[in-house]
């Protein structure tokens, strides 16, 4: 497979924009980030949890989803978060959790392939809203399907992917892979139920060397892989997860943005020094989304540098 990523990025203009968005770890300062408003959220029956809401008969109230979005804006600014907008469309209903169409990734933004037909309209779209800004995909992956929130870009060096075999599949997996095998990354596999939708519902960085993690549901072999690479587990339970508890974002590897729905999550975050905030996003979870499926990290900066 060739991969171009390094003559991608050589040369001005538009390459040059290019290679100042990247993200090489999940824990690093985040300084621009895609957002999109739910105008157009509605409940879609494709993951569990939404199917659950449905049950119960939720129905989106757009008035406190617009709240909720514009509150998650507000916090975001005021650490320093540069909020970029992708314009909501009515066709698109889950296009507000930016997350999965595509990711950003050391050498540039790569689009990606959801497997839900409804989702994987959503990759065009974002590659123009992309494209506006000056971000171009240096990649697009056409084999398998694989959506972003099994995508963890963990830190330098470490790539963490979900493969529940029905949003991400092992050729999709593989393919996306391919780029940071080539650079010398390690990757580690973590496989689950399709019930868990993606492993940004279970498993998401703190820090460098720390993750928060549902500890119950995920596999014993990829728990292993991960204590030795020295990577420290705050566990989550399963009702606080299947609230999108575990679905959180490190702002600095110091501050983490956290769902008010999980306080017991939120107190083991903070018991271990670190800063939380809390924001109710209780409209996008009962959609199957939490406040990783809803940012899109275009730029992240190393700590120190
Ligand atoms: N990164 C995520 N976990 N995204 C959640 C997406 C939820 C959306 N309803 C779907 O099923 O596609």
């Amino acid at each position: 497979m060739k991969l171009d990523f390094a003559t991608d990025h050589a040369g001005g203009g538009a390459a040059d924009l290019v290679q100042t968005h990247a993200v090489r770890g999940e824990a690093d300062r985040l300084v621009d980030v895609l957002l999109c408003g739910p105008s157009h959220l509605e409940t879609v029956p494709c993951c569990s949890v939404t199917r659950e809401s449905m049950r119960n008969g939720f129905v989106v109230a757009q008035d406190e989803a617009q709240r909720q979005h514009a509150a998650l804006r507000q916090v975001l600014e005021r650490h320093g978060v540069r909020c970029h907008a992708m314009p909501a469309t009515p066709e698109l209903p889950d296009l507000c959790f930016t997350r999965d169409a595509g990711v950003m990734t050391p050498w540039g933004f790569v689009a990606l392939k959801p497997a839900m037909a409804h989702r994987s309209v959503e990759v065009d779209h974002l590659v123009r809203t992309l494209s506006a800004i000056g971000v171009r995909p240096v990649r697009r992956i056409t084999e398998g399907t694989i959506e972003g929130g099994d995508v963890c870009v963990a830190r330098p060096g470490l790539l963490v992917l979900g493969l529940s075999g029905e949003r991400t599949s092992t050729a999709g997996a593989e393919a996306f892979a391919a780029s940071f095998v080539q650079q010398g990354w390690d990757v580690l596999y973590c496989s689950f139920d399709p019930h868990f939708l993606h492993l940004d519902t279970m498993f998401c960085m703190l820090d460098a060397n720390t993750a928060l993690a549902c500890t119950d549901v995920l596999d014993d072999g990829f728990l292993a892989a991960l204590a030795a690479r020295d990577i420290t587990l705050i566990p989550v339970s399963y009702k606080e997860a299947r609230r999108l508890g575990c679905n959180v974002v490190s702002l600095d590897g110091r501050t983490i943005l956290m769902n008010a729905a999980a306080p017991q999550a939120a107190e083991r975050v903070r018991a271990a020094g670190f800063l939380v905030e809390e924001l109710d996003v209780s409209q996008f979870a009962a959609c199957g989304g939490g406040l990783h499926c809803l940012t899109l990290p275009l730029r992240r900066l190393p700590a120190r540098g």
